[in-house]
């Protein structure tokens, strides 16, 4: 795995900094158009002048592009961040942002789910919930000095997730053998209400073991 650090003010890193902060501004607006189309009652023709309106600035967003999305890196303050990733990535609008943190146990996040990430009538895919485990299980393997990839998710659905309002999820690693991690969490309301639990485990790549216990205190 190859973590590029970001630039130092020296080499300009504050005007980069300052582009990143922008494009994460951009993001987060774009996750408020996506909301606003799942839930836009407008007329048909305001809806196609919208439309046209879209294009455009997709097409002036084009005029300079990357061939990939932003990938991850040690930001200036010395964190590990993946702004282009689609569940953590505050660059990426189609990403929560999820913000994990760690706790003695493991990891910890208080995602709000949008309209957007409807599934059910009324409460989120089951993928999408599936999906944030995945990562924050992900960050508590990290965390745990074993940096891995998914080899499988259980998910179980206990009750319906809303969107909307703020839910806690938290992981922690249960067992390790060699180059795998097991790790069990939960998303739940504030008072408890386990809504989805899951069971993963994560598998070290023999070419991540080297970085694998470096990247603990950098999550
Ligand atoms: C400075 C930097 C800071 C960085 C700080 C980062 C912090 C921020 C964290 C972000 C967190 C993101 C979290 C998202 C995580 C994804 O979304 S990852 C994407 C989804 N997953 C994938 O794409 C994985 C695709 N699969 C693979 O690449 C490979 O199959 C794997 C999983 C790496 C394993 O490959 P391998 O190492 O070649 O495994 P292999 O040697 O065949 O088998 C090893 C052992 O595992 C077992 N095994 C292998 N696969 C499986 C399986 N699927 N099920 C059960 N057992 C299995 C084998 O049987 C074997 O067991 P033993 O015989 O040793 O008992």
């Amino acid at each position: 795995m190859t973590v590029e650090t970001a630039a130092t003010e020296e080499t300009g890193g504050s005007d980069r900094e300052s582009r990143l902060a922008a494009l994460g501004v951009l993001a987060e607006q774009v996750r408020e158009l996506m909301d606003a189309v799942v839930l836009t009652d407008v007329a048909e023709d305001e809806i196609a002048r919208v439309t046209e309106e879209v294009a455009v600035l997709t097409e002036r967003l084009r005029a300079a592009r990357r061939d990939t999305p932003l990938q991850p890196e040690i930001a200036p303050d010395g964190s590990f961040r993946h702004l282009g990733n689609a569940v953590a990535g505050d660059c990426n609008p189609y990403a929560l942002p999820l913000k994990a943190e760690v706790t003695p146990d493991g990891v910890r996040a208080e995602p709000t789910f949008r309209p957007m990430h409807e599934g059910p009538p009324n409460s989120v895919h089951g993928g999408v919930t599936a999906m944030i485990l995945d990562h924050l299980f992900g960050t508590a393997a990290a965390a745990a000095g074993r940096l891995g990839m998914t080899a499988s998710l259980t998910v179980r659905y206990r009750r319906p997730t809303p969107y909307g309002r703020p839910l806690v999820a938290d992981a922690a690693v249960t067992r390790t053998e060699g180059r795998k991690t097991w790790v069990d969490g939960r998303i739940a309301t504030p008072d408890g209400t386990v809504l989805v639990e899951a069971t993963g485990l994560f598998i070290t790549p023999t070419a991540w073991l080297p970085a694998s216990e470096e990247v603990a205190d950098r999550v």
